[in-house]
């Protein structure tokens, strides 16, 4: 049996951030990976998926170009140069993350998939290959597992052509069609990016959501905006059944619900349903840590501990934010709190910043708005734009979505805001920064705007906002002038 003060379940970005931590304090640690080194976001993740959006933006750009007098443009997508492309960059990803590791001694590292025995013991059974398991006993564990896809029994019948984010960048070549399941994050993304490519794309949502937008009216706009770019998206499809055929996969559905019923056959079956830690093969009732209702350790955020008070949390497996920088932020802390327990600090949680890659892009800054109420308790204001006659979008020709900004009544504070729009990504890091100095809508019309920029658009939203917190004296929201030319 091995022993060691200090044992971290999963080697993806916070198992990593969480390693390097404590590695830095003992010699004592173990690091366990039950699949490859490499990590989510690398493999098959953010940086495959972002490579494979920005060839659909290349050839979007061509698609776009006759609206700028650019006539007779006729391009061929090669297939099998894009998927190439995609995986020689992404594996350069992956090799910075391994070059990464070189310096961490071969002792800390294990490869196998951990399993609690009990509080302070886990087995670790090597993936494929018939050696006994190795027994650990630490004092410390940090639970970093990920997530991995979680595929709804409903597509199960699409048998070998059913895929996920861990199979779509391996494919030689782009598919003639592909069917999406889930409006969310992922299936936007890739949905879109794929149908810019020329693969017959149609996705399947349940329930209404597109990308997490929280805000009805943009929502609403969004649906309209990807309709009118011929991207088959539907948001409450009902699906009536999935069979395996010899082209494919054959799916009968109805758009919406009073849509007349359709059959359609695809090459694959693309499942972006949500992503789930495995967090049952890990065993955490054997180790005494408290599950809530579906079946995911509690914890604390700040901390990162689990109700067992020396287990870490940290990243996807924690359900907490499954993004990769708040996944790299909850390793740090799990890792100084694991290496100094039972010393142990409540760490820093950053604004929250997410940004969907879809085009027009969709950006959250700050908390749900079911969530303003301790930061606003009198109430929050509302303040909108529209990108449609803003100056810089319409010059770019991306003149499509809105902005929309959050503020506290009383205090005048700013809360967040929400963003359908182009470029989103840039004006949704802006406005984080500024939301984590916590100040008013009245100083953030004090700052800069450049002419002619996107981010004049945040100036007409938050004369707007302020208007709306009837705070400072009364503004005359001329909203088209104060982005347009010369003003
Ligand atoms: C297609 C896609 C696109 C994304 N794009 C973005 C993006 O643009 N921006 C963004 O911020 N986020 C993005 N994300 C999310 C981001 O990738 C994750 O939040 C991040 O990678 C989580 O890191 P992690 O360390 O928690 O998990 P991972 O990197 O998945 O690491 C977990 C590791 O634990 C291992 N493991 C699991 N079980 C065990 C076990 N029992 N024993 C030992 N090891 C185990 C796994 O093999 C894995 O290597 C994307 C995710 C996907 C799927
Ligand atoms: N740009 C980014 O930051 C980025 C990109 C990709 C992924 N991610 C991360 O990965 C996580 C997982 O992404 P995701 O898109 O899989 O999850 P998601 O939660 O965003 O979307 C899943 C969607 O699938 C739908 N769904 C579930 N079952 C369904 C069914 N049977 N039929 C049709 N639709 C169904 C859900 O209603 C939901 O809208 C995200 O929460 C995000 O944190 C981030």
């Amino acid at each position: 049996m091995i022993k060691v003060d200090v044992v971290v379940i999963g080697a993806g970005t916070a198992g990593l951030s969480a390693y390097r931590r404590v590695a830095a304090k003992t010699d004592s640690v173990r690091l366990i990976e039950a699949h490859a080194y490499g990590t989510t976001c690398a493999r098959d993740g953010c940086m495959p998926s972002k490579l494979l959006i920005a060839a659909a933006e290349a050839a979007h750009a061509i698609d776009a170009s006759p609206l700028f007098g650019i006539r007779d443009v006729n391009y061929s997508v090669d297939g099998r140069a894009v998927m190439q492309r995609v995986r020689s960059e992404r594996n350069r990803f992956v090799s910075s993350v391994l070059e990464s590791m070189v310096d961490f001694p071969e002792a800390h590292k294990l490869l196998g998939r951990a399993r609690f025995l009990d509080a302070n013991t886990v087995e670790v059974v090597p993936d494929g290959q018939p050696a006994e398991p190795a027994v650990i006993r630490a004092e410390r564990f940090i639970i970093a597992i990920g997530a991995a896809p979680y595929i709804p029994d409903m597509l199960k019948p699409a048998g070998d052509r059913l895929i996920t984010n861990e199979h779509v960048f391996e494919l030689e070549t782009l598919p003639a069609s592909v069917a999406v399941f889930g409006a969310g994050i992922i299936g936007l993304e890739l949905g879109q990016a794929l149908h810019r490519l020329g693969v017959r794309v149609r996705i399947f949502g349940r329930g209404g959501g597109i990308g997490g937008i929280e805000d009805e009216q943009i929502r609403c706009n969004a649906a309209k905006v990807f309709a009118s770019a011929g991207l088959q998206l539907h948001p409450a499809a009902e699906v009536a059944g999935l069979e395996r055929v010899d082209e494919g996969v054959s799916i009968r559905f109805r758009a919406f619900e009073s849509a007349p019923e359709q059959t359609e056959t695809f090459d694959y079956v693309l499942a972006a349903t949500g992503r789930r830690p495995a967090m049952t093969a890990l065993n955490p009732a054997a180790a005494g840590i408290e599950l809530d209702e579906r079946g995911q350790p509690v914890f604390c955020r700040y901390t990162m501990q689990t109700s067992q008070e020396h287990i870490f949390i940290a990243g996807d497996a924690s359900t907490d934010i499954p993004l990769l920088h708040e996944a790299a932020d909850m390793g740090r802390i799990a890792g100084r709190n694991a290496a100094a327990w039972p010393s142990v600090r409540a760490g820093k949680r950053r604004t929250p910043l997410s940004v969907v890659y879809c085009d027009p892009q969709i950006a959250r800054v700050g908390s749900a708005k079911s969530e303003f109420s301790p930061l606003a308790p009198n109430g929050y204001a509302v303040g909108r734009a529209s990108f449609e006659n803003q100056g810089r979008s319409r010059v770019l020709g991306r003149n499509q979505g809105e902005l929309i900004v959050y503020g506290a009544f009383g205090s005048g504070k700013f809360l967040g805001a929400e963003i359908f729009g182009p470029s989103a990504e840039h004006l949704a890091h802006t406005l984080a920064w500024v939301l984590q100095q916590d100040i008013t809508v009245d100083n953030m019309l004090e700052l800069p705007f450049y002419h002619p920029t996107l981010e004049e658009i945040l100036r007409t939203a938050l004369r707007d906002l302020d208007r709306a917190l009837l705070s400072g004296p009364a503004v005359v929201v001329e909203e088209n002038i104060d982005c347009g030319p010369g003003s």
